[in-house]
């Protein structure tokens, strides 16, 4: 038995666009992005693909990824789960902040330790930052997460620590039962999956830049260990471009 299970980082959103860390404040797709999205779709079609359910975060960015993918496919029918599980990273006290006047300020080097360490957090979100409330009392998040699991900050191995729960209990059984599914999401809590699935190693993630707005299929075993892994709908050099241009948004300038 092979399974097959499609993933997608959300088109570029307006604060990709500014070079800002976005984490969880919930910037819409940029009209690039929203462009992203509809080729997504429409690679997805070409290549036949068909979904039976299709997860996303809590974030607009990745909602509307996911609904305009749909909509290319002519299946917006199909049931659609939002958790902020699959929520990006939260970039705590980095929110809103410029990468290229961060590391201007701070060293590139540092904002490579910010940004692709697994287990360096940045600064927490402070309560007298204009981004707190925003995000702290967004109804989106009334039911959960609770207080305690609240992030102010998560490192990448933060994010897996949550990420994964909900792959293991939700995604993975649907997997088993045959089900086809896509998950439009973020670059850092996808290259939490990524991670997962590909047991890479702490030092082999640090490396990894997730494009916006490219599938990218993974086909898994019985035991759910990768066949094949990260094939991206796209071309390679295409692909290759768009995640050195990830990788370089830290640099000064
Ligand atoms: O919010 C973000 O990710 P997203 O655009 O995938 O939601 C981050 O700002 C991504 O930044 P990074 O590539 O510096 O980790």
């Amino acid at each position: 038995m092979v399974y097959k299970i499609v993933m997608v980082r959300h088109g570029e959103s307006a604060w990709n666009k500014e070079n800002r860390f976005c984490g969880w404040f919930d910037a819409d797709l940029s009209e690039n992005g929203v462009k992203e999205a509809h080729a997504a779709g429409k690679a997805l079609k070409e290549a036949g693909y068909h979904f039976d359910v299709a997860h996303t975060s809590a974030l607009t960015r990745a909602q509307i990824t996911l609904q305009t993918i749909l909509e290319e496919l002519g299946q917006t029918d199909i049931p659609v789960h939002k958790t902020w599980r699959l929520n990006e990273r939260h970039y705590g006290g980095l929110t809103g902040l410029n990468k290229t006047e961060t590391a201007a300020k701070h060293g590139e080097a540092q904002v490579q330790i910010w940004r692709r360490s697994f287990d360096v957090p940045p600064p927490p979100l402070e309560e007298s930052s204009e981004f707190y409330k925003i995000i702290m009392d967004d109804p989106r998040y009334a039911v959960e997460p609770s207080k305690d699991e609240f992030p102010l900050f998560e490192s990448l191995k933060l994010t897996i620590q949550r990420t994964l729960p909900y792959w293991n209990d939700v995604i993975v059984p649907q997997i088993k039962e045959g089900k086809s599914i896509l998950i439009a999401a973020h670059g850092n809590s996808l290259r939490g999956i990524v991670k997962h699935l590909d047991n890479m190693s702490e030092d082999a993630i640090m490396g990894l830049n997730l494009p916006t707005g490219i599938p990218f299929v993974y086909e898994l075993d019985e035991n759910l260990k990768p066949i094949t892994s990260m094939q991206f709908l796209g071309d390679e050099e295409t692909v290759r471009k768009a995640m050195e241009a990830v990788a370089n948004q830290g640099k000064a300038k």
